[in-house]
């Protein structure tokens, strides 16, 4: 699998805020790459940085094997397709005159498709489209999207504020369509949901940072919790180490959020006469919950007096 996105050090700031710091992101060819991470986290930055919206203060992007700053912007647009949640191009004109630019847009633009979605999603081709409703203009920038059949589809918190059914409609189509052009799709989004459902890769992003990047299936083969009944009190130093995530403990019963092999850790357990050892795994909230807390991330408290 060659990788079709990577950025080397990549950084972005804004005056004094550092939305992006030395991010290193390898997207392989095929994948369906999820970013997700606190709001202000940087997603959105980054994948501007990856589509050439903004310049970076340090670093590179290169996109399917040639540095960014030396893609044309023609091939650029054809090659990799953007999609963000806020308000798209051209909202005077009708739905079917867009889809007109469109077709002279792209070279690979495939009107089989473009009917078939346009049926499913009944656009109103004589419409403006200022007028649509957010999720039928929403609908319009994937008939677009997916007809121009990109070889990237890079996707910002695109699916937000639709219906449930839109919603969903839209995810599937996307990944029918990945499927079937072999595309590959980078998304952000704040909804757990749509990792689960869509990515096989995952980046967190916290204080502009990657924090961590991998497939899916390691995220969650690599963290566990190891809970057990300790009625005796046991050194701090026996715990405190840098593959525990979280220590929680209430009366007689610990519980150890630990990155890496488990089997030590039931042993240090048992060494202590630790009782009722079980391991399990976490659901993504509680994976990305923990690991934004190791990171320093916390909501700010507020206070009512
Ligand atoms: N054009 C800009 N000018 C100034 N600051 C910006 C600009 N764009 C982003 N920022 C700042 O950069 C930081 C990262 O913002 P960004 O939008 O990338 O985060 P995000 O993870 O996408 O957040 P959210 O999930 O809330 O959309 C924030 O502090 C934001 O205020």
């Amino acid at each position: 699998m060659n990788d079709v996105i990577e950025t080397r050090g990549l950084a972005k700031s804004f005056g004094r805020v550092h939305a992006v710091v030395d991010a290193n992101l390898i997207v392989p060819s095929g994948s369906i790459y999820g970013l997700v991470g606190a709001n202000g986290a940087g997603k959105s930055t980054l994948l501007r940085l990856v589509v050439g919206r903004f310049q970076p203060s340090s670093g590179e992007v290169y996109v399917l094997g040639e540095n960014l700053s030396a893609i044309s912007p023609k091939l650029l647009y054809e090659r990799l397709h953007y999609i963000a949640g806020d308000i798209g191009a051209y909202p005077d004109l009708r739905v079917a005159e867009m889809l007109n630019v469109a077709r002279l847009m792209y070279r690979k633009w495939d009107k089989t498709r473009e009917a078939q979605l346009l049926e499913a999603f009944s656009l109103p081709t004589k419409q403006r489209i200022r007028h649509l409703s957010k999720g039928k203009q929403m609908q319009l920038r994937f008939v677009i999207g997916l007809s121009a059949r990109p070889e990237i589809l890079v996707l910002d918190e695109a699916t937000n504020g639709l219906d449930p059914v839109v919603k969903q409609q839209l995810l599937h189509l996307v990944l029918e369509a990945a499927a079937a052009d072999e595309m590959t799709v980078l998304f952000a989004t704040q909804q757990l949901e749509e990792i689960e459902r869509m990515a096989d890769h995952v980046a967190v992003m916290a204080n502009g940072r990657i924090i961590s990047a991998q497939t899916l299936d390691s995220l969650q083969e690599r963290i566990h919790e190891v809970c057990c009944v300790l009625d005796r009190p046991v050194s701090a130093q026996l715990l405190q180490h840098p593959n525990v995530l979280r220590i929680w403990r209430q009366g007689t019963y610990l519980s150890l959020v630990v990155d890496g092999d488990v089997d030590v850790w039931k042993h240090r357990l048992t060494s202590v006469n630790a009782e009722y050892i079980d391991v399990h795994s976490l659901d993504l909230y509680e994976l990305f919950h923990i690991m934004m807390e190791e990171e320093g991330y916390r909501r700010d408290r507020v206070h009512f007096s």
